[in-house]
């Protein structure tokens, strides 16, 4: 990242000193689960974009085309939503089994309910990944891939790490996760009203979601407590557009990979 970027970002967010009263803290994380289920009511489908990126950014995820013979490739998706990222990469790889979970059951049920879904194929199903174990539904040491896309930052920081333990238990022995979420100084946590942030980098926006900003330093440290080895993090710049206002922004993600030791 640019240091004149930094500078102007710290500076910029130096500026909110407020703070949200604990009671509404401790509320927006009981009812994380009851918000996002509200936000997938009010736009169904409509809001996210599928993720054709997504094997160009992780060849984990191509088709290897090696013959019908092979095993298929089971991945899991946490925090799926609807599916922007589950359906556009089992359409280009026949060669995969996905599992597919959400704490919103209406998420769920649009996955369910989508043309490509295929339970020979796919299994969605529901689970808050801070307290289901995720073994429930899929059995432990089993899964060759997990994707985090947008997710973690979703979660209070103080239960990230035991998140990310849920998903360590169901991959297999140097199976990987890919992961892609906001970084720090992201156009998005630059622009927060004060009264926003609940904790350090951590927001809450208007619709009672809540969006974590991560340094790779920070997302290196909770994926290692949790038992991962990390494999690569870097972060990712993208210009784009805002519409509304035909102001160009600099989005910033950070994309990592890490694999649970043998
Ligand atoms: C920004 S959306 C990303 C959806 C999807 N991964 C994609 O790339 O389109 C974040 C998703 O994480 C889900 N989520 C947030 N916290 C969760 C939790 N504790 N357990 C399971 N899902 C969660 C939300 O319901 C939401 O669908």
């Amino acid at each position: 990242m640019d240091e004149e970027y930094i500078t102007e970002a710290q500076a910029k967010l130096a500026q909110d000193t407020t703070s949200v009263p604990e009671f509404w803290v401790n509320k927006y994380r009981n009812e994380a689960a009851k918000n996002w289920d509200k936000f997938y009511k009010r736009n169904t489908t409509n809001f996210f974009k599928d993720r054709h990126w997504v094997e160009r950014e992780f060849n984990e995820l191509r088709c290897q085309s090696e013959g019908n013979n092979m095993p298929l490739t089971k991945v899991l998706e946490v925090g799926c939503g609807v599916g922007n990222f589950v359906f556009p990469v089992l359409e280009a790889n026949d060669h995969l089994y996905f599992y597919a979970c959400d704490f919103s059951a209406r998420a769920i049920e649009f996955v369910k309910a989508h043309p490509g879904y295929n339970s020979g194929r796919c299994h969605a199903f529901v689970c808050d990944l801070t307290k289901d174990p995720l073994t429930d539904e899929v059995p432990a040491d089993t899964v060759d891939l997990v994707s985090m896309i947008f997710v973690l930052s979703a979660i209070p920081p103080e239960k990230m790490v035991e998140a990310v333990r849920n998903v360590y238990r169901v991959l297999k022995p140097n199976g990987k996760v890919l992961f892609r979420d906001y970084g720090i100084y992201d156009a998005a946590q630059l622009r927060f009203k004060p009264g926003s942030k609940l904790c350090e980098n951590f927001y809450v926006r208007q619709d009672g979601t809540m969006a974590y900003y991560f340094s790779e330093e920070m997302l290196k440290q909770i994926f290692t407590d949790a038992g991962f080895q990390p494999m690569s993090s870097e972060y990712v710049m993208r210009k784009t557009t805002n519409v509304k206002s035909n102001i160009e922004v600099d989005r910033i993600f950070v994309q990592a990979k890490f694999m649970k030791p043998a």
